[in-house]
């Protein structure tokens, strides 16, 4: 609504006409508004360091480059242009070199402890309650509950589940070989492996833990589940060897988890375990398909230490030399979690971030993705080449700062899952090039061009003929 002002006489009789109030309180804004954007990229403790104006004065492009899906991509060419440390919005640093990982995701702050997520930054789960995941979590509660899951993580564990992991990729490689000859999208192929064995899982546990839950009903509502599920429930409960069992042990005990931390929990391993690892598959296949030169180097260390799939386990795949190579190429080039992963400088703190003082308040992180893509840390930092992993690099290669991929993270909230996921990846493409020769269904546009990001990658299907490996 304007509101018109009277107009008023002045002491020599003429008058005044002053502005519609409507038109003084958006003149107002603006001007405000450019003061609040001039003061950033002068004045602003955080005004020193590199990166784009327009982006130090407000978050508007980082947010326009977040929903059209870009966003990684401009942060890489931004850390490329301005440097490994960049401003990436108003009260954001983002950085790529190592020292970084430390600083941010190790360190404690003296007197505070160790840097925290952003509540802000995530919406809460429905329930209200966390269990491991995204969700900021208050460190006693985040090692209660970690603690609780790490045995099942443990060495000794993941021999134990191997015999699970082995039956799901060898059911894998029997449907494919089912769909051999014919094109098919290996994005949603990939996906099916870990959906098929987490959801075993989180079945026996959720029953478990719903009667559980209202005890002393439990044998009641046990009675009432359909036996079939029973019995998967009731396995459940006698196996040792996989995820949930250690955790379900101590469920509502003093340290244990809580019926809600446990289902938070499964959540992430469904979510995180799944989608994580079939991006980082569909990324390598396409890479593979891109470079021959890689594939036939891996297809031919494959076939010739195994001779059947049988042999493929965890015992014998630390052999394989180009196997380990070519997956952590593919990790720095195509990380299943490719974002940052924001933590905040505490109120009245300053840190120390590779050398750079940054004051309370700033959000910080290293940017997953950026890190691979950028030459401060790679020479020929967007070529497909596995040997740069070797524990003999070509001496191109040699400055190469192979410690700045972390795609699991570092720290006490890394990733609890890499071991297994590490292992699972490479049974499954040493399965998969031990019994088939990769063909490319031909695409007019570039798959990995057009793939937009929004915490996860969306894949595009990723079109592959699978050929069956003629065996005398
Ligand atoms: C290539 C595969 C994977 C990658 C790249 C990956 C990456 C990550 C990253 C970057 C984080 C930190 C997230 C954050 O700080 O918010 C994380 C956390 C986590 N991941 Fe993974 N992940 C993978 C596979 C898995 C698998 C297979 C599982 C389960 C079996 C899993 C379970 C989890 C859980 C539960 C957390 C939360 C840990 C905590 O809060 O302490 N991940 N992962």
């Amino acid at each position: 609504m304007t509101v018109m002002v009277e107009s008023s006489p002045t002491k020599a009789g003429q008058a005044v006409t002053t502005l519609p109030l409507g038109l003084l309180v958006v003149l107002s804004a603006i001007l405000l508004t450019l003061a609040v954007a001039i003061y950033r990229i002068t004045l602003h403790p955080l005004a020193s360091f590199p990166g784009l104006p327009l982006w130090a004065m407000t978050r508007l492009p980082y947010a326009y480059y977040f929903v059209i899906g870009r966003l990684p991509y401009k942060i890489a060419k931004l850390h490329e242009e301005y440097g490994p440390t960049i401003r990436l919005a108003p009260g954001e640093i983002s950085f790529i070199d190592e020292e970084a990982w430390h600083d941010i995701y190790v360190k404690k702050v003296p007197g505070f402890g160790q840097l925290q997520k952003n509540p802000t930054d995530w919406i809460p789960p429905q329930s209200g309650v966390s269990g491991l995941g995204p969700y900021p979590l208050a460190d006693h509660v985040h090692s209660r509950i970690r603690g609780n899951f790490a045995v099942a993580f443990s060495e000794r564990s993941r021999r134990e589940q191997e015999p699970i992991l082995l039956k799901h990729v060898s059911e894998f490689i029997l449907a494919l070989k089912e769909n051999s000859g014919i094109p098919l999208d290996m994005c949603k192929w990939y996906n099916f492996i870990w959906i098929g064995n987490v959801f075993g899982y989180a079945t026996g546990a959720a029953i478990l833990g719903v009667t559980q839950n209202f005890w002393p009903l439990t044998p009641l509502l046990m009675s009432l589940v359909p036996k079939k599920m029973r019995d998967a429930a009731e396995k459940h409960t006698r196996s040792t060897e996989d995820i949930v069992q250690p955790a379900l042990k101590n469920l509502s005990q003093t340290d244990g988890v809580s019926y809600q931390e446990l289902l938070e929990t499964c959540v992430s391993f469904i979510i995180g375990g799944s989608e994580t690892t079939a991006t980082l598959l569909s990324g390598l296949t396409y890479y593979l398909l891109e470079n021959p030169r890689v594939l036939a180097k891996l297809t031919h260390e494959v076939r010739t230490s195994f001779s059947s799939q049988e042999e493929i386990n965890s015992a014998k795949i630390p052999n394989l030399t180009y196997l380990p190579a070519v997956l952590s190429e593919a990790l720095r080039l195509f990380p299943p979690v490719p974002g940052h992963m924001r933590r905040v400088v505490p109120s009245g703190h300053h840190v120390t971030i590779s050398g750079h003082t940054v004051p309370p308040d700033t959000r910080v992180a290293v940017d997953i993705y950026s890190t691979g893509h950028c030459s401060h840390n790679f020479f020929k930092p967007e070529e497909f080449i596995p040997e740069r992993w070797l524990a003999d690099p070509p001496a191109e290669f040699r400055n190469d700062k192979r410690k700045v991929i972390q795609p699991f993270l570092v720290g006490p909230r890394a990733c609890i899952g890499k071991a297994f996921a590490q292992l699972e990846m490479k049974l499954v493409l040493a399965s998969l090039l031990l019994e088939f020769d990769l063909e490319r269904v031909e695409r007019k546009d570039d798959w990995l061009g057009g793939l937009k990001v929004r915490g996860f990658f969306s894949k595009d299907p990723l079109m592959v003929r699978l050929v069956p490996v003629k065996k005398e």
